[in-house]
């Protein structure tokens, strides 16, 4: 089974709140990205709404419903007003993340032992609504971590790809990181967990990670995606621009 995609619009909604306009639509986009076939979209709402507003949530989660065999992916901080919002928007996965407010980007996995309890019960909740619970966990090869994301009681775990996305420019380290994660990823396999990725990845780095990891259940991609959308789509938008100016071409 080829690797899921679910494309994260943050980037998207951080762009259209640089004004007081509806543009770039978020549900727009959203609607590229599922029409082009992708198989879900991402979503990681933040207290200070910097770039998904709750107001987002309903829409995307209507725009979803159109899109036989799409899934609506949700991540953050569970606080009581998260996971409200999860369940009001039918959140088919939600992918929960360590994430502290002030924090600029997520940037480490989850503490599992420490925050066991909190996780569980965090967990039989969202279950209770049928959705699809994911932990954010770092790919730092700890296998015993893993047995106690199964006792949580979650589906899956989300690799934090942080750092191996950040080894652009360093071969060497992102394959000894490659197989810290792979490591992880076996070990939640052998427990019976499903096994997602996300951070910071790119077309570039995505290869070797399913090379690795082949049975990668889905990534959720939002940074670079946006990147590369613009560099394919700048030159036809010019030559849009150079017709409204009144250029011939
Ligand atoms: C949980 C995770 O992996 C993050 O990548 C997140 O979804 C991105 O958040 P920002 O877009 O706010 O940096
Ligand atoms: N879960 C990771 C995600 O949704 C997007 O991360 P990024 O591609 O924006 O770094």
């Amino acid at each position: 089974m080829a690797t899921a995609l679910s494309v994260n619009l943050n980037a998207i909604a951080f762009l259209r709140n640089r004004r007081d306009l509806p543009w770039p639509s978020v549900e727009g986009i959203g609607r590229i990205a599922l029409e082009a076939g992708a198989q879900g979209l991402t979503v990681h709402p933040r207290p200070d709404q910097r770039h998904i507003r709750l107001s987002d949530l309903p829409v995307l989660r209507e725009l979803i419903d159109k899109f036989a065999d799409t899934e609506f992916n949700i991540e953050g901080y569970p606080t009581r007003e998260f996971l409200d919002l999860c369940i009001d928007a039918r959140a088919d996965q939600v992918t929960l993340v360590p994430d502290d407010p002030s924090q600029a980007t997520s940037d480490h996995g989850w503490d599992v032992r420490r925050h066991k309890a909190f996780l569980a019960e965090t967990t039989a909740e969202l279950k209770r609504y049928g959705i699809r619970v994911s932990l954010f966990a770092d790919g730092d090869g700890d296998q015993e971590a893993m047995e106690v994301v199964r006792d949580i009681g979650a589906d899956r775990i989300e690799l934090y790809t942080g750092p191996y996305g950040g080894c652009f420019d360093d071969p060497k380290r992102a394959s000894s990181i490659l197989e810290l994660l792979g490591r992880t990823a076996d070990a939640a396999r052998a427990m019976g967990l499903d096994v997602n990725a996300g951070h910071d990845l790119t077309v570039a780095n995505l290869l070797n990670l399913i090379g690795r990891i082949p049975n990668l259940a889905e990534v959720s991609i939002g940074h670079d995606l946006t990147a590369d959308a613009l560099i394919h789509g700048m030159a036809e938008t010019v030559r849009r621009f150079r017709r409204a100016c009144g250029q011939e071409l």
